[in-house]
């Protein structure tokens, strides 16, 4: 028995329009994180950090306006926005999301409303605008990352626990509407928002609040996709509604981890996105990665194609170096994966949950009739076992080049698929055709 809510989800199933058909249909994307915190890089007064660097305002306990002052040092001499969206270009990626605010305040653009932004450094420029341009001429769409919780703010609270907490987290509600408005109307390429910091108390308490900015951004830019980390309702219930219905367009809260392949999959029924970071828990610019483990690019590539076999997108984040360059690492992780979608890009783009039980070499993707094999772990046994779904048969088996590898049935709904005769050196696809529904006699009977 469901309840009635009044901030719950807006929508029952995916959302069908175009808009939302091109987010899912981009599957991979990179997040940017980028802010004052690369400029000490997870060092505060020669004590390194070893938490996320764009918390270091945090783990060393830096007041507002100290943090605040590393604005003076804002000069990234080595920016180049074009660069930038070449870089994303060559890696595959279809869309990009910027952190236009993280938590500590500082706006990538010149926002009025705040004197914390790149026009109060000695930069000067409009970082964002610069970057929404650069990506958006490489056909690349744009997403903004929004901190709601914003530590260089007076009137943020963390919980309302008085009048005056009220009235000052009211005026703080109207600051951040009038920052999003500001976004949306400089910037009206954009085509997300994702929502981060609205974890605490004061905005599980206005509910209310975050079903308003789903709707205002919706308003000024139809077609605009929303996650659903942005929203609490009636009952301070986020993400899912008090009733379990998501809310927002797509469940936002796979960051560094990902659903089960197996136990997970009532994933299949919504969109989502994930978003994963390279080393541990780095998203901001942290001078020593020896301090967690760093995920190699294969290890990146595998949770890119373990998101998309479950229906879901992927985010894979860059924290650039305060100078504007992006440390060797991020650039080489860039190349391998571009490297990889130039070749098998085709079982990602535009692809979806195929529906068939995950086998151990690998993940299946699909799009429409077509269904691909990823292959990551192949076996000693030279044989890759399929199992199809009652009805379904593989027809046919083939590597992206046309080349054909057998198929053997070898009993009801299962088959072997051969690897391929020459090692292809690393995760490799292969395209199947097959025949649903397909009929006739029952011969293991
Ligand atoms: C996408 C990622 N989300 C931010 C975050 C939030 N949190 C967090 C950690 C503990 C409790 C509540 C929130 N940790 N990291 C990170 O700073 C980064 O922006």
């Amino acid at each position: 028995q469901e309840i009635s809510l009044k901030y719950g989800a807006d929508r029952l199933g995916k959302r069908t329009d175009d808009a939302m058909r091109k987010f899912r249909d981009n599957r991979l994307g990179a997040f940017i994180h980028w802010g004052l915190y690369a400029i000490p890089g997870g060092e505060w007064n020669g004590k390194v950090y070893n938490g996320a660097a764009e918390w270091l305002k945090s783990w060393a306990k830096v007041p507002a306006d100290e943090w605040l002052k590393l604005m003076d040092q804002w000069n990234p001499e080595k920016f180049n926005a074009k660069a930038w969206a070449k870089m994303a270009k060559k890696m595959g990626v279809k869309y990009v999301k910027i952190t236009t605010k993280h938590h500590e305040g500082f706006c990538l653009w010149p926002s009025k409303y705040s004197k914390y932004t790149v026009a109060q450094t000695p930069y000067k420029k409009d970082i964002l605008g610069e970057l929404v341009k650069a990506y958006n001429d490489e056909g690349i769409d744009v997403h903004f990352y929004f901190s709601v919780m914003d530590w260089s703010h007076p009137d943020y609270r963390y919980d309302i626990k008085s009048e005056e907490d009220a009235v000052a987290f009211n005026r703080f509600l109207e600051f951040t509407d009038n920052q999003l408005k500001e976004l949306a109307t400089r910037y009206p390429t954009v085509k997300d928002f994702w929502f981060d910091g609205t974890w605490d108390a004061s905005i599980k308490k206005n509910g209310w609040w975050t079903a308003h900015v789903e709707q205002m951004l919706k308003d000024m830019l139809p077609g605009v996709t929303i996650n659903s980390r942005l929203r609490a309702d009636d009952y301070g219930k986020r993400h899912f509604d008090s009733n379990g219905h998501l809310m927002g367009d797509y469940e936002s809260g796979y960051e560094r981890r990902l659903p089960d392949p197996v136990k997970d999959l009532k994933v299949t029924r919504w969109d989502w996105e994930a978003c994963m970071t390279v080393p541990e828990n780095q998203w901001g610019y942290h001078k020593d990665w020896s301090l967690s483990y760093v995920k190699t690019p294969l290890e990146v590539l595998e949770r890119i194609v373990h998101a998309v076999a479950m229906g879901g997108n992927m985010v894979v984040n860059f924290g650039p170096q305060a100078d504007g360059d992006f440390r060797p690492e991020e650039k080489e992780l860039a190349d391998a994966i571009g490297k990889w979608m130039q070749k098998y890009g085709e079982c990602i783009y535009g692809c979806d949950y195929a529906g068939w039980d995950k086998q151990s070499w690998g993940y299946y993707t699909r799009k429409g009739k077509d269904v691909y094999m990823v292959v990551f772990n192949p076996p000693y046994s030279k044989h890759l076992v399929i199992k199809t779904p009652k009805g379904t048969k593989v027809v046919k088996a083939a590597l992206l080049d046309g080349k054909e590898v057998a198929v053997k049935e070898t009993a009801r709904n299962e088959y072997n698929v051969d690897m391929p005769a020459k090692d292809p050196e690393g995760p490799f696809v292969i395209k199947l055709q097959i025949e649903e529904n397909a009929g006739g006699a029952d011969k293991y009977r």
